[in-house]
């Protein structure tokens, strides 16, 4: 039993990216998979007015926490129920709750996060402010000594361990970043690495460190800036040199193969940008990535 959500977030247009997935066909071509698909609409997020931290350059932390918090609760009940999630941002602060909410399902997955960004700035390392790059730095027990109490994200356990992480796709990474990811040892295959040992390579070392054993969930984070801009042109932080879409669809179908994959985001689609066609090819691009994270094979 396949089940998506859909979510919207704080970056504007990135609200309109489920319905352009849905207007897409998605449905159609997820039951075409033979799946029993439920769409569970979207969760609902109030914005508030006086949404600003005044101590930290955080822009909108209570819509966010809101969201986060209805987020965390319809994946931990998807999960919990035996089915697998599928999360439509939105901007990639959606991980914040869908994370949160597959942990408290399954306290024992991993994360494959695959961006051209690190998403793990701090309130206080963010150059931006934009919450859309910093979900992880909620979620991470180490970096919780310095992470700034902002409203509404009381209900958040941490639930990750820098061991239970690992990038592909990297090209992005701010200088604050880049400190965490080396002070904490997180796994990251930049594109360097994907061009020096190719994504075979690069999955089956991904996930021979997160899971040796083979037998933990996996939560796959897929931002669509990933994929080169030549492929996602509609997304917000677009960057040169990404993965192509064989290397994508190859995460999926390797992620998929192994009858673990519980959780997955698509973040970052945004229909307010580009024109028409880069409309069409982003849409195109994603519902590739989403088919063969469920059953979709090139082989057939
Ligand atoms: N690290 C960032 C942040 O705003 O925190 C800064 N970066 C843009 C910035 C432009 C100038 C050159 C350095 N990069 C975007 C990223 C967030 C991406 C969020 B995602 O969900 O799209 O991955
Ligand atoms: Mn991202
Ligand atoms: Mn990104």
């Amino acid at each position: 039993m396949y089940i998506f959500f859909v979510f919207f977030q704080a970056k504007p247009g990135t609200e309109h990216g489920p319905d352009a997935l849905r207007e897409g066909g998605l449905i159609k071509k997820l039951m075409g998979l033979g799946l029993d698909v439920h769409d569970y609409g979207d969760v609902g997020t109030p914005s508030h007015e006086d949404d600003h931290h005044f101590d930290l350059p955080v822009k909108n932390p209570k819509h966010v926490a809101t969201a986060s918090e209805n987020i965390a609760a319809d994946v931990y009940n998807v999960i919990k129920s035996g089915r697998t999630c599928l999360a439509l941002g939105g901007d990639h602060s959606m991980a914040i709750g869908s994370i949160f909410g597959h942990s408290l399902a399954e306290p024992e997955h991993v994360v494959v996060w695959v961006d051209a960004h690190a998403d793990i700035n701090t309130p206080l390392t963010s150059s931006s402010g934009n919450m859309h790059g910093m979900p992880l730095s909620f979620l991470v027990k180490e970096l919780q000594p310095y992470i700034s109490k902002l409203p509404g994200f009381e209900f958040i356990k941490p639930c990750l361990s820098a061991k239970n992480i690992a990038y592909i796709g990297l090209r992005d990474v701010d200088p604050g970043e880049r400190y965490i990811i080396e002070k904490l040892g997180i796994q990251s295959f930049s594109m360097s690495e994907v061009d020096r040992h190719g994504i075979k390579d690069v999955v089956e070392k991904a996930m021979h460190y997160l899971d040796p054993e083979g037998v933990k969930p996996i939560h796959l984070s897929f931002d669509i800036d990933a994929l080169d801009p030549s492929l996602a042109p509609s997304t917000g932080t677009p960057v040169p040199g990404g993965l192509s879409i064989r290397e994508g669809n190859y995460i999926c179908e390797e992620l998929a193969a192994t009858g673990r994959l519980t959780c997955v985001d698509i973040a970052e689609v945004n229909p307010s940008l580009g024109n028409e066609r880069d409309n069409l090819i982003t849409v195109n691009s994603a519902l590739s990535i989403i088919t063969h994270c469920f059953g979709g094979r090139r082989q057939g």
